[in-house]
């Protein structure tokens, strides 16, 4: 594995490192990251014992550079870099919103990836949408999907579905965090003590995520087999669809594609 720079590392940039690091695929020492504060270098160094600096300059000496700042960070830290990003380098963005074709006019490098990874790829179960850009030679794809699946799965998808991908795998994390809190809150109510509480909900999410991914079976299936006929699970099921829980989900997802293309 060649060295990796990385420009910016809040929460998902750190939470790639963390899975990179924990997986071995780069020695701490072959990863590089800037970032705006030394506050944050501190504690990336300190957690992972990856090279740090201040200079957005020297995370571009790298063979894959991954520019992990908010979107509206993009323009300014882009012209920043620009002068010092090699030719052969592989400019990967994991921003929402940035086309291919803007990120090529803006930087002038040939080769980029436009990735979507999620926050759970520092426990290693990461989900990222992969899009090629067309100067991307086999081994640099080969190199950015080492990367991707050091901390999780990955898929390749056309850019037009980048949007739906970040919906689905970037932004849902949230989502689901919320539904575990939900869930948890419903049973502290009932008497159970918090700590148990997320217990019990974050592992039922797992093993229905793990159902739905090894069964074979339809999602609604797996509902029906959880709802016995007068039971308890059915009395839930009327009371999520009387409030609307699809159609809530589906806006939700709706409104992340909305801004997206705002961005
Ligand atoms: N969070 C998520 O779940 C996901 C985020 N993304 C994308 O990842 C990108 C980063 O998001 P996220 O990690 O959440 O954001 P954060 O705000 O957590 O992190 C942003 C990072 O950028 C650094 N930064 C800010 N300005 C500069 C600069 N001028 N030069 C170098 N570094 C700078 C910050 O440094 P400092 O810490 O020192 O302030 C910080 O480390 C965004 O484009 C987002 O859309 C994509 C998928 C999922
Ligand atoms: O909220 C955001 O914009 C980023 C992109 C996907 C998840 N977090």
């Amino acid at each position: 594995m060649h060295r990796i720079g990385f420009i910016g590392c809040g929460n998902m940039g750190r939470a790639m490192v963390q899975g990179i690091v924990a997986q071995g695929l780069a020695a701490p020492s072959d990863i590089v990251v800037s970032a705006r504060t030394q506050a944050t270098l501190d504690a990336v160094r300190e957690s992972f014992g990856v090279d740090t600096t201040l200079d957005n300059a020297e995370a571009c000496r790298a063979s894959t550079v991954f520019l992990a700042v908010k979107p509206q960070m993009y323009e300014s830290v882009i012209a920043e870099v620009k002068p010092h990003l090699a030719e052969n380098t592989v400019l990967v963005s994991i921003a929402p919103g940035k086309s291919l074709a803007w990120l090529a006019e803006q930087s002038g490098v040939r080769k980029i990836v436009r990735l979507m990874p999620n926050t759970p790829a520092a426990v290693g179960e990461g989900m990222t949408s992969v899009v090629v850009g067309e100067a991307c030679e086999q081994a640099d794809i080969d190199e950015v999907l080492a990367i991707v699946n050091s901390f999780g799965k990955s898929e390749i998808i056309p850019e037009h579905l980048i949007d739906a991908a970040s919906a689905a795998a970037g932004c849902s994390p949230a989502f689901v965090y919320m539904f575990i809190e939900s869930m948890a809150d419903a049973a502290v109510l009932e008497g159970m003590p918090r700590a148990q509480a997320y217990r019990f909900a974050s592992q039922a999410v797992l093993g229905a995520a793990k159902m739905v991914q090894e069964s074979g079976m339809h999602p609604g299936a797996l509902k029906d087999a959880v709802c016995s006929p007068g039971g308890t699970t059915i009395e839930g099921v009327r009371a999520l669809e009387q409030r609307g829980m699809r159609s809530a989900v589906m806006e939700a997802l709706a409104a992340t594609v909305a801004k997206a293309q705002r961005l």
